[in-house]
Formats: structure tokens, sequence, C-alpha cells
């Protein structure tokens, strides 16, 4: 669980979130989003330790970071999982060694083999056993997507953060890459919270979501809750693509 309250951080004296609160659940796929500019990625460095707020506390499973010690930062990064948009994979690395390396980057001593079985282990959990020696730009986008995912997973990470994860793929592949995120996100009980724009992945995996506007906390629930909301900031942005004004058309008809 990641908690924050009242965050505030702005760039040059301009306030860019306002004082947001927000509880990230653990064992859930914990959604952002809003519009552009909204806030969504400084939210996330902020949680990632890469921006430091003005004000407000952020506490990973009740410890405020402020508080933690070296050591406790230090285990904090190796319980961070990222899947960064595009995939940012190594492309002169295999698949293989994509994955090794934030492994090698927290293992002391030579666990040569044990890291290698671990490496086969969450490419079999991902079905991509068989491209270990791969190069990235031998595999489709959504295969790198999954690379990209098992790579995040490989150190055992409390804390998954994934940025657009399915942007960039075709509707089937996105569906594919959002159901992996949340199956792993229950199996290994982490804490994930995704930023996307994407509405069929609010409908498919919105467990919990927090929207975003002008950089405050505009709305909270879940996708059961979001398609039947009232509150017109988040029609304005839910509605905002042909197909869901149908859909919102269909449903005020009580089909
Ligand atoms: N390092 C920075 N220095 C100055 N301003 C910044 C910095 N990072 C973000 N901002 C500003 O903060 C505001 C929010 O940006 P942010 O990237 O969080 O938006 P977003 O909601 O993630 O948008 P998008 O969906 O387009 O990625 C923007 O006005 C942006 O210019």
């Amino acid at each position: 669980m990641i908690e924050v309250k009242d965050l505030h951080k702005g760039f040059n004296g301009e306030e860019v979130l306002k004082g947001i609160n927000f509880t990230f659940d653990r064992s859930k796929t914990n959604l952002i989003i809003g519009q552009s500019g909204s806030g969504k990625s400084v939210l996330l460095k902020c949680m990632l330790g890469l921006f430091t707020p003005e004000k407000g506390i952020i506490e990973y499973d009740g410890k405020p970071y402020a508080e933690f010690t070296d050591d406790e930062k230090k285990d904090l990064s190796k319980n961070i999982g990222m899947v960064f948009q595009g995939g940012a994979l190594f492309d002169s690395m295999t698949v293989e060694e994509n994955v090794l390396f934030p492994l090698r980057m927290f293992t002391k001593g030579n666990k040569k083999k044990e890291n290698l079985e671990r490496v086969r282990e969450v490419l079999k959990r991902v079905n991509l056993d068989g491209t270990e020696d791969k190069m990235p730009s031998e595999i489709s986008g959504g295969m790198q997507k999954r690379v990209s995912i098992a790579r995040a997973i490989v150190n055992r990470p409390k804390y998954l953060f994934c940025d657009e994860p399915n942007s960039g793929l075709d509707p089937k592949t996105a569906t594919v890459i959002d159901n992996l995120i949340q199956e792993i996100t229950h199996e290994y009980d982490i804490t994930t919270i995704i930023i996307t724009h994407d509405m069929n992945s609010v409908l498919e995996i919105g467990q919990k979501i927090a929207f975003l506007k002008d950089g405050v906390l505009a709305w909270k629930g879940d996708k059961s809750q979001i398609f039947k909301t009232d509150d017109e900031t988040v029609t304005d942005f839910v509605y905002s693509s042909d197909l869901f004004k149908k859909v919102r058309k269909a449903q005020l008809q009580g089909l």
C-alpha cells in the first residue's frame, strides 16, 4: 500500500500537485487517469522518489519516506518495479540480458545460476519461454512489453509502477498486457500503479481509480462507478471519445 497525504509539488513557483490525498491499495491495479498536464507523471515521480515534494507525506506500507534510513531507501529501490512507456528495453542486449540486468544490480556475490533460473522463471510467467536469446528487435511490440514486465518483477517487488504500459499496441494485445499486469498484481500481492489514457484499460482493470484534474484529485472510485457517475468533470473526460459517448447514451436509455 502507498498512501499520499496532502502532497504538493511545483516548479518555478507554479504548483502542479495541489494537495493530493490517495491510498494505492495492495493487490490491486490502481489507475491514475486525467488529461495531459494534469500532474499524473509528477505524482508518479514523487512516489518513485525522483521528485521531492514541497509538502506532504508519502507512506510505503505505513512508513513515511521521510523517516527511511539510507539502507531502507536502497531496499525500497529494490522493491520498486517499473514498466516504462514504450518498454525501454536495451536494444543491444538479448531478452535474457535485459531481464537479468536489474537482478544483477541488486544481487551480492556470484549468483549466476540462481539469477538465470529466476530470469527463466519470470519469462515463463509472461509466456516468453524460448525467447531468451532473441534481440528486442526480433520480437513483436506486445512481446517487448512482456519482457519489460518480466524485468520489472524479476526482483519480486512490492510496488509496480507502469507508465502507459499498453501505449502503441493494438486493442487486443493491449488487453492481454492489461490482464497480465492484473494477474501478476494479485499473484504476487503487489501494489500496482498505472498511468493510462486508455479507457479500455479503465474498463478492464480499473480496480481503483484516481482522476486528476489540474493537479487536484477531482474524483476517485472504481471501474463500475466511473461509467455511472454524473460528475461532469469526469464525464467530460470519460465520454470524450465517440465510442464512449454511444455507451453513455445507451446507458441513459437503459439499454
Ligand atoms: N521537471 C519539470 N520541470 C518543470 N515543469 C514540469 C516538470 N515536470 C512536469 N512539469 C509540469 O508539470 C505539469 C504536469 O505534468 P505531467 O507530466 O505530470 O502531466 P501528465 O498528466 O503526466 O501529462 P501527460 O498525460 O501528457 O503525460 C505540466 O505543466 C508540466 O509542464
